[in-house]
């Protein structure tokens, strides 16, 4: 029997029946979750028309591994709208790349990161989330833990790369800044979908242009100063330079934050609704923290963790933009096509998972995911293109909730309600305010 079936954490009502497509685009530019109506969660493939461009949403492991996998050469392109909304902070780096340029950016970065080499960074891990550990022995009243975490996270990026001669406050700033950026960054360029050219996005561009250039311009400084540096930041001089360095290294530093930062909200999250989780992860976790080679016997912790992804994805949508004519079924995909992938959806598709909507770590344990369809879980991404840090992303949320959740309970504060939000990355809207206190 399953003792958290009944415990459905917070999503937004489903619309009753689907969006106009401009009507959809509109409520989309605030928060892409509100256009999928219930039928959204159990269909296989679901279209829209722009006038000039059609959008297509892969909804079935079977289409979803065609297109991120099979042809990935038609589909590798992640979309010029993704691209126009992330270049102002992380330039040309691996993540929006595509083509040969996408090839040798992402053999760059990848040696540095691989999982057989993952050890080396557990200190980081570690000092960070002794120091995240820190900041809530101290608190006084709520925390806004989603400002927290990313923090803490952008803190072993921070460390990983330029080393221990770090500025703390610089993981601050550099989250503050990005958290900014986001907020103020054209998620869904409205006239661009429709090949017309923006009207209003100038206003936007030119806030979010200021904050990624005081972005770029504090890792610059970090870049310019003399020191040992580290064997990631070797690894990476080594084949790059100049702007595309920056490029990668502020790429790193965001793309590696930002997945580790959310989940660990959305589990904190969790927690703090499901007292019993919380309990039963605190008892499987050890008083001091955890070496490396203790993480994989942390099995329930892991699959908290994992079903949290499952919940609420980080990145809750993948675009891609069709680099040639192409046919999806019964659909004739145009050159500059818009197909999606979205894990918000597959991960709660009705036809892929028992009671989608409800919190059960148990989907994770034991043989119990060796039944389900492979695509049917995306949390990394998939193909080609799949997250270059999931070994990294996974160890350093592993020793945050090793330590945090051992020591700290967590629970919403007085009058807060959490709320999905999602543009460029799913985050709780206005933060997520928990109390936390020592166990
Ligand atoms: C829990 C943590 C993380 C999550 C959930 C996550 C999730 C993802 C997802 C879903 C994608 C694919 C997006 C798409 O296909 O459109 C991606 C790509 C990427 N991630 Fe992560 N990530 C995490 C941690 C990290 C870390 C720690 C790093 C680096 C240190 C990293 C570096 C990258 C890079 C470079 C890409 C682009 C890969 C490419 O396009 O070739 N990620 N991540």
């Amino acid at each position: 029997m399953n003792d958290v079936a009944d415990f459905v954490p917070p999503m937004p009502t489903p619309a009753w029946r689907p969006p106009t497509a401009i009507g959809g685009l509109l409520r989309a530019r605030r928060d892409v979750l509100s256009i999928f109506p219930a039928d959204a969660y159990r269909r296989q493939v679901m279209s829209t028309r722009l006038p000039g461009r059609m959008i297509l949403v892969a909804n079935t492991p079977e289409v979803v591994r065609d297109v991120f996998v099979t042809k990935h050469a038609i589909y590798q392109r992640k979309s010029r709208f993704l691209e126009d909304a992330l270049r102002p902070v992380i330039g040309g780096s691996s993540f929006i790349a595509w083509g040969d340029d996408w090839a040798a950016k992402r053999a760059a970065i990848s040696p540095p990161i691989h999982p057989s080499g993952i050890a080396q960074f557990h200190p980081c891990y570690v000092q960070a989330a002794e120091e995240t550990a820190g900041d809530f022995a101290r608190a006084d009243g709520s925390v806004d833990v989603a400002a927290a975490f990313a923090t803490g996270i952008t803190r072993v990026l921070l460390l990983s790369v330029f080393g221990p001669s770090v500025p703390r406050e610089d993981a601050a700033i550099i989250a503050e800044t990005f958290t900014a950026y986001q907020d103020a960054a054209e998620v869904v360029d409205l006239f661009g979908l429709m090949g017309l050219p923006d009207m209003l996005g100038w206003i936007t561009r030119r806030r979010a242009g200021r904050l990624a250039a005081a972005l770029r311009g504090r890792v610059a400084r970090l870049l310019d100063e003399p020191g040992p540096g580290t064997p990631l930041l070797a690894a990476l001089r080594a084949s790059l330079s100049g702007d595309a360095l920056l490029d990668e290294v502020v790429m790193f530093l965001l793309a590696g934050a930002e997945g580790a930062a959310i989940t660990l909200t959305w589990t904190a999250m969790l927690a703090a609704m499901h007292p019993a989780t919380a309990d039963r992860m605190a008892a499987e976790l050890p008083d001091a923290p955890p070496d490396y080679a203790d993480l994989p016997g942390f099995a329930f912790t892991r699959a908290v963790i994992q079903e949290s992804m499952r919940l609420y994805p980080p990145v809750a949508v993948f675009a891609r933009q069709a680099l040639k004519p192409d046919r999806i079924r019964r659909w004739d995909v145009r050159e500059g096509d818009i197909v999606l992938a979205v894990p918000w959806l597959l991960h709660r598709h009705e036809q892929l998972w028992e009671a989608p909507h409800a919190f059960r770590p148990e989907r994770f344990l034991g043989d119990a995911p060796r039944q389900r369809p492979r695509f049917a879980y995306l949390p990394f991404g998939i193909g080609p293109r799949i997250c270059a840090g999931a070994a990294f992303g996974m160890a350093e949320v592993s020793v945050f909730a090793a330590i945090l959740f051992r020591r700290f309970r967590f629970a919403l504060a007085p009058g807060f309600t959490p709320r999905p939000n999602c543009r460029l990355a799913l985050r709780p809207k206005g933060g997520m305010w928990l109390v936390v206190t020592r166990r």
